[in-house]
């Protein structure tokens, strides 16, 4: 895994995890959370992992982010590439207006003032939160903060996104237009997700790509490809028919293990 703290703008994104393993704790209290993880991720591909609870998706995400470091196996990705994260979670400095928000990855990264004043309204843009600049946090809706932590995310400059349940706690119609906005940008700007959910119906209607992982230790148990044209409508019988494929896969691996 690369360690320099540059952001690679000519990088594609791609990211390969080799047997990936990841072992929490030691001894007789030792977690075996994933066993021998490989997967391919093409650059601009928009990946989707599914599974049980605590089959090991976020652990997944935070190795590939460098948060945490793998047991074994390797993850690859490009020199330069830092991963942007997002979570369920916002994560916003409530200190901060929408701007000092969206202006702090580009402040880190020493940007001149004159041109961070234009990337943040850009970006601002980018997320239809023009208007909402001066705005602090508790001023906004839950699906506003959610866009705010993406333009935020995207001031990161990477070309690769990793998303853990990113809409989980927003309601269907507020998460139903996220989905058309992150596709939109995903698709402007080519960027690689890895988006983690519970509901197979979103990974459905946004992945190229939909990952089964195993329930504990985490394996990749299967995958299938959504050849469904964009744009896509969550509610369209096409997508219904994967998300039901999806959730057989998953009742199936989750009665295995009885939970
Ligand atoms: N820091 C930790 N220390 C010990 N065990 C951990 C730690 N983090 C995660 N685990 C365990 O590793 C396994 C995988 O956890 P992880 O959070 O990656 O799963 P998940 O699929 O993202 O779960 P969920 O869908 O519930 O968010 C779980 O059994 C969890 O209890």
């Amino acid at each position: 895994m690369t360690s320099t703290t540059t952001t690679a703008r000519s990088a594609t994104g791609s990211v390969a995890l080799r047997g990936v393993t990841k072992v929490y704790g030691q001894g007789e209290s030792a977690v075996l959370a994933l066993d021998g993880v490989s997967l391919d991720v093409a650059p601009g591909e928009f990946v989707c992992l599914v599974g049980a609870s605590g089959c090991g998706k976020s652990t997944l995400l935070n190795l590939v982010a460098g948060l945490d470091r793998a047991s074994g196996g390797r993850i690859e990705l490009e020199d330069g590439v830092n991963p942007g994260l997002m979570f369920q979670e916002p994560a916003l400095f409530p200190w901060l207006t929408v701007e000092g928000n969206v202006d702090m990855p580009l402040k880190l990264r020493g940007l001149p003032r004159a041109e961070r004043r234009a990337r943040v309204a850009e970006l601002l843009r980018t997320v239809h939160l023009a208007d909402f600049g001066r705005k602090r946090p508790h001023q906004l809706s839950g699906g506003m903060r959610q866009r705010v932590a993406l333009a935020r995310t995207l001031a990161l400059d990477t070309p690769v996104l990793l998303m853990d349940e990113p809409f989980g706690a927003l309601d269907a119609m507020t998460r139903d237009i996220l989905h058309d906005e992150l596709e939109r940008i995903w698709s402007e700007r080519r960027l690689t997700v890895l988006f983690v959910t519970h509901n197979v119906r979103e990974a459905a209607r946004l992945a190229d790509r939909i990952i089964l992982l195993s329930s504990r230790p985490g394996r990749i148990i299967w995958s299938t490809r959504v050849d469904v044209p964009r744009p896509r409508r969550i509610d369209s019988p096409e997508i219904a028919t994967i998300a039901a494929e999806v959730t057989d896969r998953l009742r199936t691996e989750v009665g295995r293990h009885g939970q």
